[in-house]
């Protein structure tokens, strides 16, 4: 019986546990012809594999339109194909479907006992809408559980839009519960990070962001995680990306570059203080906020270091690596201010310095080609641009005995006041065009016409261990002093 095998629950409790769960689900309108069901947490912390067949539904058309689906514990995904002769692509016209049916049928303890359970069978369980099922259908169970116990969790927040797509899984708006406070969740997905050997990353990333509070750098206000994924909830920074901007004006005029740059400097500087590399920056990993300021993001290829060591791993993209990231002969903070280097040129030109044919092509041309420099840019644009864009890193500006003091102090930037700017108080003559904390309006659509459907994660293979600590809530103080205009 269910009772033998599954200590501390009773088939009852089984079912009531489905009952109650899928009371809170819906389903999405999914445009293809697959629905996507995530049963993880449907089953609670059951130290067995079971086994269920679903039948679906659907009102709209007469009979059941989904084969009987097997299902493990240990891998929560059910595609149920909605296909086949019964239902066409018209069958996407419906908006909702019936969970009709759910039959447990047999459970496979943890040495693998099969023990078959006569057909017992949860009916009728409700007609279900149309809506953000996943991350909903996740806000209860065991998933959640795993991080309600450490403090905060899904439950606590509101998904609004998804904002974009990140390596290993949707950001979503989210809006703190019970308060106006809109955030940036960043959700990952453990079994992709683990099948890139990326654990390692995102732990930095995390353990970096705790770490840092800086005016030019998003802030990570909590994190924690389920069984299958990880979450970031950062500042929601809505004037949409440097490189959206600058795809919108063509190029920047130098005095719009020099305020950029300078907030990015400082923001490397800052991290560069704080032992940390950033080793991705790029402009897609640039964000404007309300006020028009840059805000450095993306801290998932970061990494600390340590200043007698070089690290050799080849990271971040293509075109914005440095020569010797390229040839792989250990690179250290030097390559960061070489980025800088490549996104002042592109703000300037419109494009990076090096592009053009394969990957291959771009490296050769990193390592090889003497920089071009344009004309129409100013002799001071010219001379931090050769100083940033030094092949050699010991002879790099920023690299030197002052450090970034050195590209503070270039006459390209004589006009800036750096204090001023580092309190915020040099403001961009661009604003970008943002209604309230919570507009969406310079999200590129393609993302926030998604429907709120997390993909269901698989479970992943690895010592979950791994992800341990993963959980923070940024203390009060700095809630109160970041949330000022433009935050
Ligand atoms: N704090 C934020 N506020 C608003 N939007 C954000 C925020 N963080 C991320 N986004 C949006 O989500 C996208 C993906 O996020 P992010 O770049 O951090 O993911 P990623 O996994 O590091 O992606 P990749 O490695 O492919 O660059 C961003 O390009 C941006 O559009």
């Amino acid at each position: 019986m269910v009772s033998s095998q599954l200590p501390g629950l009773t088939k009852t409790r089984l079912c009531n546990s489905f009952q109650n769960q899928l009371l809170s689900m819906s389903i999405p309108d999914v445009p293809s012809n697959d629905v996507e069901l995530d049963f993880s947490d449907v089953f609670g912390p059951l130290p067995t594999q079971v086994s269920i067949d679903v039948s679906i539904e659907d009102p709209e058309f007469a009979g059941p339109i989904a084969d009987a689906t097997e299902l493990l514990y240990d891998d929560p995904i059910v595609i149920c194909n909605r296909s086949h002769s019964l239902v066409g692509p018209s069958a996407c016209v419906s908006h909702s479907l019936k969970l009709s049916m759910l039959t447990i049928q047999e459970t496979v303890d943890s040495i693998g006992n099969v023990e078959s359970i006569s057909h017992e069978t949860v009916k009728e369980i409700k007609e279900l809408s149309v809506g953000d099922f996943v991350l909903q259908g996740s806000l209860k169970g065991s998933d959640d559980n795993y991080s309600r116990t450490q403090g905060v969790g899904l439950e606590d927040f509101e998904v609004m839009k998804v904002v974009g797509q990140g390596a290993f899984g949707k950001v979503f708006q989210v809006r703190k519960k019970g308060t106006s406070e809109v955030y940036a969740m960043k959700v990952m997905r453990k079994d992709k990070i683990m099948e890139k050997n990326h654990a390692e990353y995102m732990k930095a990333e995390r353990d970096i962001l705790t770490k840092i509070e800086h005016p030019y750098v998003v802030q990570l206000r909590y994190s924690f995680q389920t069984k299958y994924r990880l979450y970031l909830v950062l500042d929601f920074v809505n004037g949409g990306h440097l490189f959206f901007q600058l795809y919108h004006h063509g190029l920047f005029r130098e005095d719009l570059a020099r305020i950029y740059t300078a907030e990015i400097a400082l923001a490397v500087s800052h991290l560069h203080a704080n032992g940390i590399m950033h080793r991705d920056l790029k402009p897609e990993n640039i964000l404007l906020d309300a006020d028009g300021h840059a805000m450095l993001t993306d801290f998932g290829l970061a990494k600390q270091f340590d200043d007698n060591k070089r690290s050799n791993s080849m990271c971040g993209t293509i075109e914005y690596m440095s020569p010797e990231i390229v040839l792989g002969k250990g690179h250290d903070k030097a390559a960061d201010w070489w980025s800088v280097g490549i996104l002042l040129f592109e703000m300037l030109t419109g494009k990076p310095p090096f592009i053009g044919g394969n990957r291959q092509k771009i490296q050769q041309k990193i390592v090889k080609d003497k920089i071009k420099l344009p004309a129409f840019l100013s002799s001071d644009a010219h001379s931090l641009l050769k100083g940033l864009l030094q092949k050699d890193p010991s002879k790099r500006l920023g690299n030197g005995p002052q450090g970034s003091d050195d590209v503070k102090h270039h006459k390209w930037f004589k006009p800036i006041n750096w204090k001023k700017l580092e309190a915020r108080e040099i403001h961009p003559n661009f604003c970008p065009e943002v209604a309230g904390n919570h507009c969406i309006a310079n999200f590129d659509k393609r993302w926030t016409d998604m429907p709120l459907q997390d993909s269901p994660a698989s479970s992943p293979n690895t010592n979950s261990n791994l992800f341990q600590g993963f959980t923070y809530v940024r203390p009060a103080a700095s809630f109160l002093q970041r949330n000022g205009p433009g935050f």
